[in-house]
């Protein structure tokens, strides 16, 4: 009788190869999983242990391959079997605690000295703007945070106080007439405003470029669409869609050369764009804008740039960041909340009726359908602000995430110096405090009791603490502004397959962009 052996040398080659490599793929898969289950069982709070870590089977790459496939779900499989407690993710051998509680989210961000936001901003600079090594210096921890002087303040923190300055009150109200004025303008470039018939258009790709064209004028001024000339956009694009890995590692735009010399060509546009009369004073003449600098923060950015000996290259870098900032999650939000407002009768016809106490038509006569808004009106508008947050509740991919300085504890288990600690909005917004989290319901939001100002501590689509999202007004102004001018100006259809639902891609950065086209007709109202 031939024994194993027999069979096995009986085999030819090809074939004892490839069982050879399954053999010990198999052996090596298995062992990593029994090793990792040993980490893995639920340890009770305020007994000195860190988070569980989440059994895997790859060793390496851990959880990485399952996180950038599907991060909400990830989080969301995991934490069902981890019930109440916090887990750990491994990636790449660095440890990620998840905390989904909002307690520990307001502990997090309320210490950025112990979970410091500057290594992921740093994360974003380095890898996805090929930030030079010789400016990195001024972004790193520990610079500044001791000093009170704003002057003595480090790099990251004096910049992020321009944008709060300039990102909020009269300064942003100026900003956003003018983003409402540029919005016309490029509606007609990318509409027929003057046909009554109907109009098919891709929701998210028309949203996305007039976002865009409105931003980088209203934020850059004329200027730079002239320098960086006819492949802007498909750069953009191109170095835009690159980055959901491309923030996590550089290896990314040489894996894709096509965004690597889109993402060149956009950083020289913006030196290029820096090197006028740089040195110059803001002129007295101009209060927050001028043509040559567009809002008035960047040159004050820049100016603060210089000071710090940044090379024309970091100068671009941090520009370019900026219109990141701006595009990235605006443009995706403006067809989640089109589809939050107008795809059900009863939601849209409170949005027109409320849209219509802040909009009014305007002194301009430059178009007919040209409305001014109402700033102070807008945020007072109860509706709206429900609707936003749900908005942003439903719509949110993102994970703030903070990088721990020193041993310590957090919710009962020690978090050790140099784990991050990541806080899902996947687990955050859809928590026991929101029932049927996946439908839009604006009465969540309504009257002053404690569950609603604990639901509202929940949302953290824009992060917290020190590096929270110095746009998150303008975001709202400009998102709303432009949403109820569209539902306004146009009767909206959706395609049979958005009608019900909107698909949304998990693989997102921020705000989850649609997967595919969500397609909708649109046809001028008589107002
Ligand atoms: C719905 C749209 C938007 C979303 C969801 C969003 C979200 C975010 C998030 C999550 C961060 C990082 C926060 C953290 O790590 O804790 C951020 C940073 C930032 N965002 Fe936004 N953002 C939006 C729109 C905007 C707009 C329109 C602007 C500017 C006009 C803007 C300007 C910025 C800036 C400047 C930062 C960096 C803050 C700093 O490091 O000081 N964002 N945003």
């Amino acid at each position: 009788m031939a024994t194993m052996s027999d069979v096995w040398v009986g085999l030819p080659w090809p074939v004892q190869l490839i069982a050879a490599c399954f053999v010990l793929t198999a052996t090596l898969l298995i062992t990593t999983r029994l090793n990792s289950l040993s980490h893995s069982w639920p340890a009770a709070a305020g007994k000195g242990h860190e988070p569980p870590i989440a059994p895997y089977w790859l060793p390496g790459i851990q959880h990485l391959a399952a996180f950038l496939l599907d991060p909400a779900r990830t989080f969301r499989t995991t934490q069902s079997k981890y019930k109440d407690s916090p887990y750990t993710l491994l990636m790449g051998n660095v440890k990620f605690h998840v905390f989904g509680s909002p307690s520990a989210a307001t502990h997090v961000f309320a210490r950025s000295r112990t979970f410091a936001y500057e290594p992921v901003t740093m994360s974003m600079l380095e890898n996805g703007l090929d930030l030079p090594v010789a400016d990195r210096v001024h972004f790193q921890i520990g610079l500044d945070r001791a000093n009170s002087a704003e002057h003595a303040k480090g790099f990251v923190v004096q910049n992020h106080n321009v944008w709060l300055r300039y990102l909020s009150g009269e300064p942003l109200d100026d900003l956003m007439q003018l983003f409402t004025r540029h919005f016309h303008q490029v509606l007609e470039q990318h509409l027929d405003m003057k046909t009554r018939g109907w109009q098919t258009v891709d929701l998210y790709q028309f949203l996305r470029k007039v976002i865009f064209d409105t931003s980088v004028l209203t934020f850059f001024g004329p200027r730079l669409a002239q320098i960086w000339g006819p492949t802007m956009w498909k750069d953009f694009c191109l170095f835009n869609d690159a980055t959901y890995i491309g923030v996590r590692t550089n290896l990314a735009y040489v894996l894709q050369p096509r965004a690597g010399r889109a993402r060149e060509r956009m950083l020289r546009a913006f030196e290029q764009w820096l090197t006028h009369d740089s040195e110059g004073d803001w002129p007295d003449k101009d209060k927050y804008w001028n043509e040559e600098w567009g809002a008035k923060m960047n040159w004050e950015r820049d100016h603060l740039a210089r000071q710090f000996g940044l090379s024309l290259r970091g100068r671009a870098t941090m520009q370019a960041s900026f219109l990141f900032a701006i595009v990235l999650n605006a443009a995706p939000m403006g067809s989640w909340f089109t589809w939050v407002a107008a795809s059900n009768s009863d939601r849209l016809a409170k949005c027109r009726a409320e849209s219509s106490k802040f909009l009014r038509p305007s002194k301009s006569s430059r178009f007919d359908h040209e409305l001014d808004i109402d700033a102070t009106q807008l945020r007072g508008s109860n509706f709206m602000q429900a609707l936003w947050k749900e908005a942003l509740r439903i719509g949110t991919a993102a994970s703030p995430a903070r990088v721990v300085m020193e041993d310590t504890e957090l919710e009962g288990y020690v978090v050790r110096k140099g784990s991050v600690i990541l806080m899902p909005t996947a687990l955050l917004h859809h928590s026991d405090l929101f029932p049927r989290a996946d439908q839009v319901d604006t009465e969540r939001w309504t009257g002053e009791d404690a569950i609603v100002q604990q639901r509202s501590k929940s949302i953290r689509t824009f992060g917290g603490g020190m590096g929270m999202c110095s746009g998150r007004h303008a975001a709202e102004q400009e998102v709303i502004g432009l949403v109820s001018k569209l539902i306004t100006l146009f009767d909206i259809e959706f395609e049979d397959s958005w009608k019900d639902k909107f698909h949304f891609d998990p693989r997102s950065l921020g705000i989850m962009h649609p997967a595919g086209p969500p397609m909708v007709r649109l046809k001028r109202r008589v107002l």
